[in-house]
This record gives structure tokens, sequence and C-alpha cells, in this order.
């Protein structure tokens, strides 16, 4: 359904990325630039849940952004059922919904308001609208707040909202940057069976995780970026076999572990 290919992206460097979360030289800095995404290629296949997985500042976002247009890449090729995404990109963007960091929703409006409003730019009609909004409103358990205004939303209800509004146009692939991050244990219940709703309705889902809970519960496959590159991509299977680890964080671990700083006890002698 989905293939990248080559996908690469670079920012013109800021001082703050000097150093990586190891407080190390980052290697990623070259000249001028920092090379946030090299060489990614993936795919995901109609029906499937990926787990994008790698430690802050990875590149997960960005390759999120990309995947969504907000963000061109540098070098690469997008393929959406087998046709390049840049050959007709308001196609594509039909057929995807994409959850950002930011929630970009009204506040003084309710959340009953706010789907209205963006079900009716996605071209829904009135009673198109309201329909879906029925459905999706018992989908992420939205009635009881639905016609508050989103100021008084807590983080987890504005969420949902900002889910909901990512499918109103029921797109066949759906990608979430980190949808739980941040939110109590009911809040994340209710997303985490969201997903498997939409996949079970037959939807692609692409989402970035640090939870791997998350990870065993939902994902078909998972791929591992690492300072920017793509380390695995497979089942939680062949990471195991893979890394010859039991548990699935030990072998993220192992892929990841030269950037692990060591604690020295010496260092701290009084
Ligand atoms: N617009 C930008 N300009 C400069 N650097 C950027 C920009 N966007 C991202 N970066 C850098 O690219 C790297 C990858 O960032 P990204 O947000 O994609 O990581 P991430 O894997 O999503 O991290 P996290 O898990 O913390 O959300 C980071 O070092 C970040 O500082």
């Amino acid at each position: 359904m989905l293939n990248l290919n080559g996908i690469s992206k670079r920012f013109l460097l800021n001082q703050a990325d000097k150093v990586n979360q190891a407080g190390m030289p980052d290697p990623r800095i070259q000249g001028r630039y920092f090379q946030a995404l090299e060489q990614i290629s993936l795919d995901c296949k109609p029906g499937e849940v990926l787990g994008l997985l790698g430690q802050n500042g990875a590149g997960k976002t960005t390759l999120l952004r990309i995947l969504s247009t907000a963000l061109t890449p540098d070098q690469g090729d997008i393929q959406f059922n087998h046709q390049r995404i840049k050959q007709d990109i308001k196609l594509y963007r039909k057929q995807i919904g994409f959850l950002s960091g930011t929630t970009g929703l009204y506040e003084r409006l309710s959340g009953y308001e706010n789907l209205i409003y963006f079900a009716r730019l996605y071209g829904l009609s009135k009673t198109e609208a309201a329909n879906r909004i029925r459905q999706l409103a018992s989908g992420l358990n939205l009635n009881d707040f639905l016609h508050r205004k989103l100021s008084e939303y807590s983080t987890g209800m504005k969420q949902r909202i900002a889910i909901a509004r990512a499918v109103l146009h029921q797109p066949k692939l759906v990608i979430l940057d980190e949808p739980t991050t941040g939110l109590d244990i009911i809040a994340k219940e209710v997303i985490l069976d969201f997903i498997t709703y939409l996949n079970k309705q037959g939807v692609s889902v692409i989402f970035s995780t640090h939870d791997m809970s998350e990870v065993s519960r939902l994902c078909h496959r998972v791929c591992l970026i690492h300072q920017g590159k793509n380390q695995f991509i497979g089942t939680i299977e062949q990471l195991k076999q893979q890394t010859q680890t039991v548990e699935l964080h030990q072998a993220i671990l192992s892929l990841m572990s030269s950037e692990i700083p060591k604690f020295k006890m010496e260092q701290i002698s009084c």
C-alpha cells in the first residue's frame, strides 16, 4: 500500500542539535546541516499496523510529517498504491489521516463544532458529517463532553477529538504521532481500542510510540529508526530472533546499545 524508497531529510543546523541524547557529538551533523533522515526505505501493507520506534530525536516525527506531506523530503520517493504521491498529492491526502503532536483544534469551539468544521472542509455534507461524528463519538467515548468548549477539556479529551478529526473522512491509512503520550490509563485504553477497531475495518495504521506494551498489543510489524537510519523492519518475533533476546525492550536496547550512557560509580565517590 505505502512504499518509501530512500527518503532523506536534512535541516539547517541549530546549536541545540550539536550533541545527542548521550551528550556525545551527533554523527548526523554534516557541516551546517543536520541529517535527520538518511535513506529510509520501508513499506506498510494493506490492513497492517506498523509501529515506529526509536529514541528521542531519532527522526520518527520527521518521517511521519513527510508521510503526511507536511514536510517534503530532500531525496527519495513515496508511493501509495503503486502511484507516486507527487503525481496527485490531493488524492493521496484524501486517503490518509494524520494526527500530529499539536492538535490544531479551536479552543473556543466545542468538540462537536470542531468536528463539524473539519468534516465540512473534507467535503462531507451536513448529514454525512453528523452521522460520522455520531459513529466516532461512540467509538472514542466522546459523548459526555462533545458539546462542551474545548478550553474545558483535559489533554485526553482533546486527543480523542483530534483522533476523531484525523479519521472523519474515512482514510485508508492513518498516521499517528505518539497518540497516547501523556495520557492517563483510561484515555490510553480508549485510543488503543479505537486503533484496533480501525484496523479491523481494514484501515492501515502507522504510529510512533515509546511504549512497548502498545507495540506488543497492536503492531503486526515494527520499524526501528536509529539516528535517522532504518535499523530494523520486521515482526516482533524477527526482531527478537535477530537480537537473540526474549523481551521486546531488550531487543530494542540491544540495537541501540552503543548509545546508552554508562553510569560510573567512581564519578560520585566521596
Ligand atoms: N525543523 C527542524 N529544524 C532543525 N532540526 C530539526 C527540525 N525538525 C526536527 N529536527 C531535528 O531532527 C531530529 C529528529 O527529530 P524528530 O522530532 O523527528 O525526532 P523523534 O524521533 O520524533 O523524537 P521524539 O521521540 O523525542 O519525539 C532532532 O534532533 C530534531 O532536533
